[in-house]
């Protein structure tokens, strides 16, 4: 049997962080290192995951000493803006071991790998330090990108995400009281994934978000303004094209759900429709923020830094 590769999470207790240690439990090749938590330091892992077997306890490792356990990779899944100082004491100490960073910090930065595997695996070879993109990002990238060299100005993306996207952290977003029979607009221009599409696909958008009262999924509608006409029939060829032979993506005629989507691991596109005169067109995608928005794509990114098959230990 080939050797196990260890890896270490920090930010256990999170949404994302519980659904990468379901999907581990399923894998062949990766076990779990350490997993750290400040609020559950000490207790066991399994009293709070199911889908984990065995003896490990939450730790709280400061950033010095989660280099420390011999992790040949460690995933960071704290909120934006607390990675630094992890990543900081793996250049200094640890500089081989593969940091996977969930959260928005390393999204802009080219000495990073920006982890979208459909789009980005021909650079992924090597990749010591990857940033795995977020959950809106990364409907909105695999919704634009097929038509990118075709578009006239800006695209649109109206975007409707499960409250499990705002974290644990107490919030109106993720107040389940607040969103009852409701829909909350938010951070309607410049939001970071606004910022994060534009910079990786070169092109801008105009992202505005909402959070409405399911616990799970996204649902992003993009409206394309194209540069010449086209028929239903090239856009739809366009879209197969360009994502044939991926096992996560499907390319429907129908619009996609969120419903049916959530608890996948792939991401859906379609009800594709046009203007009258072939030069606006708008698409619906709908993807799992916790799996193909987080968790499912860092497993991708994982199983590409270890030389493994990219959907090993993910159903399909
Ligand atoms: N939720 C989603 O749909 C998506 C989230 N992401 C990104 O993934 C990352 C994790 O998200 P999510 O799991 O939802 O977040 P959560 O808020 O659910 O979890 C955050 C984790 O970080 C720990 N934490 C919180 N504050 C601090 C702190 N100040 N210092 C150290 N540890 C802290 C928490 O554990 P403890 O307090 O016990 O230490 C917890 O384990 C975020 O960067 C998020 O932006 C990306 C795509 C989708
Ligand atoms: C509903 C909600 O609040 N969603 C989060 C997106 C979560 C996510 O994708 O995280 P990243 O910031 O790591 O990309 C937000 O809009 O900030």
């Amino acid at each position: 049997m080939s050797a196990r590769i260890r890896l270490g999470l920090v930010g256990a207790r999170g949404h994302v962080g519980s659904e990468l240690i379901r999907l581990l439990a399923g894998h062949p090749r990766f076990e779990l290192a350490f997993v750290g938590s400040r609020e559950r330091a000490g207790q066991r892992l399994a009293d709070h995951e199911p889908s984990y077997a065995g003896e490990l306890r939450y730790g709280n490792p400061e950033p010095a000493a989660a280099t420390v356990p011999g992790a040949d990779a460690v995933v960071l899944g704290l909120p934006n803006g607390l990675a630094a100082p992890y990543v900081q004491a793996f250049d200094a100490h640890a500089p081989d071991t593969v940091l996977l960073d969930l959260s928005a910090d390393y999204r802009f930065d080219p000495a990073w790998h920006y982890g979208l595997p459909e789009l980005t695996r021909a650079r992924a070879a090597g990749a010591r330090r990857i940033s795995n993109p977020g959950c809106y990002a990364t409907a909105m990238q695999l919704a634009v990108a097929p038509m990118l060299g075709r578009l006239a100005g800006p695209v649109q993306c109206f975007g409707v995400s499960g409250y499990s996207g705002a974290g644990t952290a107490p919030s109106e977003r993720n107040d389940p009281e607040k969103l009852r029979d409701n829909l909350m607009p938010y951070a309607l221009a410049g939001h970071v994934h606004e910022r994060e599409v534009g910079h990786q696909l070169g092109h801008p958008v105009e992202f505005m978000p909402h959070v409405a009262a399911h616990f799970r999924g996204i649902t992003l509608t993009a409206n394309l303004h194209l540069a010449e006409p086209l028929t239903l029939g090239e856009v739809k060829r366009i879209y197969r094209d360009a994502y044939a032979g991926e096992p996560l993506l499907a390319v429907l005629d129908e619009a996609p759900w969120v419903s049916r989507i959530a608890g996948r691991n792939g991401a859906e596109l379609g009800g594709f429709t046009l203007s009258e005169d072939g030069r606006r067109l708008v698409l619906v995608a709908t993807l799992d923020n916790l799996l193909k928005g987080a968790a499912t794509q860092a497993l991708q990114n994982l199983n590409l830094a270890f030389g493994l098959p990219e959907t090993m230990g993910i159903a399909t």
